[in-house]
C-alpha cells in the first residue's frame, strides 16, 4: 500500500485545564484517532458536536502537537505549522482595510519561497490571484472591499486566498455553514470545480452529511469525545458528480446511513 499523504496514527491530544496542570480541568479532545487520507484525495470528516473534529484539524496543520501518538503529512512528521497547507473556516476571516485581491495576495507576502519574491514579482502575483478569483466567479471584483461583497462571494474569496500559494493539502473547516443553502450548494461546485482541476488533497470538517456526500471519496465518521474515527466510508459516486445527484436514491441512502451512525455515537 502506498504512504498516506496524511496520516494520525493512534493520537491523543489532551488540552492542559486552565490552572495549567491538575488532571481535573484538563480536556481529553481526541484519543486513539487513527485516519489515513492519500495524495490528491477529497475526504471528509463528520462526527457529533465538540467530538474534536477541529482539533485534528489543529494537528494535522501543526499548530498543536499530539499528546500521544504520530502525525504525518507527506511521510514527514508533523513538527510545527506545515507550509504546504491552506485554511479557510466558517468565518471568511477577510482583513476589511484590504481589498479582496490585497487579501488573496495575503499568504504569499507570509509564505517562502514566495515572500522573498513578492516584491519583484507583484505584477505576476496579481496576475495569478485575478485569475483565481475569475474561476471561482468574482472576476473584476479584485479591487472592491470585503464589507461590499455577500457572504457567500466573501467565502468564495476566502477560498482563493487558501489556494493562491498553490498547497498541497487543503484544509476546511465548516467553510459553508453560515451561508444559506443555495449560497452553499453553488460553493459545493465551485469547490469540486477547483480541486478537480487543481488536484490538491482536502480535509473537509462539516456538520453537512449532504456537503460530505456530495464533494467526498470518503467520509470518515468520529465518536462523541474524546473523539476517534468509528467508520470510514468509501463514497463510490462516479465523477463528475451533479447537484442532480442529491436526489438519487442512493445517496439519500448514504446520507439517512452516516446519520444513524452519528445518532448511535451520540447515544453511546
Ligand atoms: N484550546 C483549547 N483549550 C481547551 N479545550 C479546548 C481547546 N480547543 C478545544 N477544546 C475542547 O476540546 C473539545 C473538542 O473541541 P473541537 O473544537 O475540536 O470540537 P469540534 O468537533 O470541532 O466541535 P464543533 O462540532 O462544536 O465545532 C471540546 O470539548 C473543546 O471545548
Amino acid at each position: 500500500m502506498s504512504t498516506p499523504f496524511v496520516a494520525l496514527d493512534d493520537v491523543t491530544l489532551t488540552y492542559p485545564g486552565r490552572s495549567g496542570g491538575g488532571a481535573s480541568g484538563d480536556v481529553t479532545a481526541l484519543q486513539g484517532a487513527s485516519l489515513s487520507v492519500g495524495r490528491g484525495e477529497f475526504a471528509a470528516v463528520v462526527g457529533p458536536s465538540g467530538c474534536g473534529k477541529s482539533t485534528l484539524m489543529k494537528l494535522v496543520t501543526g499548530l498543536v502537537r499530539p499528546t500521544a501518538g504520530r502525525v504525518a503529512v507527506d511521510g514527514a512528521a508533523v513538527g510545527g505549522p506545515v507550509k504546504i497547507a491552506g485554511m479557510a473556516f466558517q468565518n471568511p476571516n477577510l482583513l476589511p482595510w484590504r481589498s479582496v485581491i490585497d487579501n488573496v495576495l495575503l499568504p504569499l507576502e507570509i509564505v517562502e519561497p514566495h515572500r522573498r519574491r513578492f516584491r519583484a514579482e507583484k505584477k505576476q502575483y496579481r496576475q495569478r490571484a485575478e485569475e483565481l478569483l475569475a474561476t471561482v466567479g468574482l472576476g473584476g471584483f479584485g479591487d472592491r472591499f470585503p464589507w461590499e461583497l455577500s457572504g457567500g462571494m466573501q467565502q468564495r474569496a476566502s477560498l482563493c486566498r487558501a489556494l493562491i500559494h498553490e498547497p498541497a493539502l487543503l484544509m476546511l473547516d465548516e467553510p459553508f455553514a453560515a451561508l444559506d443553502a443555495f449560497t452553499r450548494e453553488e460553493l459545493w461546485c465551485v469547490l469540486r470545480d477547483l480541486w478537480q482541476r487543481i488536484g490538491f488533497t482536502v480535509i473537509l470538517v462539516t456538520h453537512d452529511l449532504r456537503e460530505a456526500a456530495f464533494l467526498a471519496d470518503t467520509i470518515h465518521v468520529m465518536s462523541a469525545r474524546p473523539g476517534r474515527i468509528v467508520t470510514t466510508r468509501r463514497v463510490e459516486f462516479p465523477r463528475p458528480r451533479d447537484l442532480e445527484v442529491c436526489f438519487e436514491p442512493g445517496f439519500v441512502d448514504l446520507v439517512h446511513e452516516l446519520r444513524g451512525r452519528i445518532a448511535d455515537v451520540r447515544a453511546a
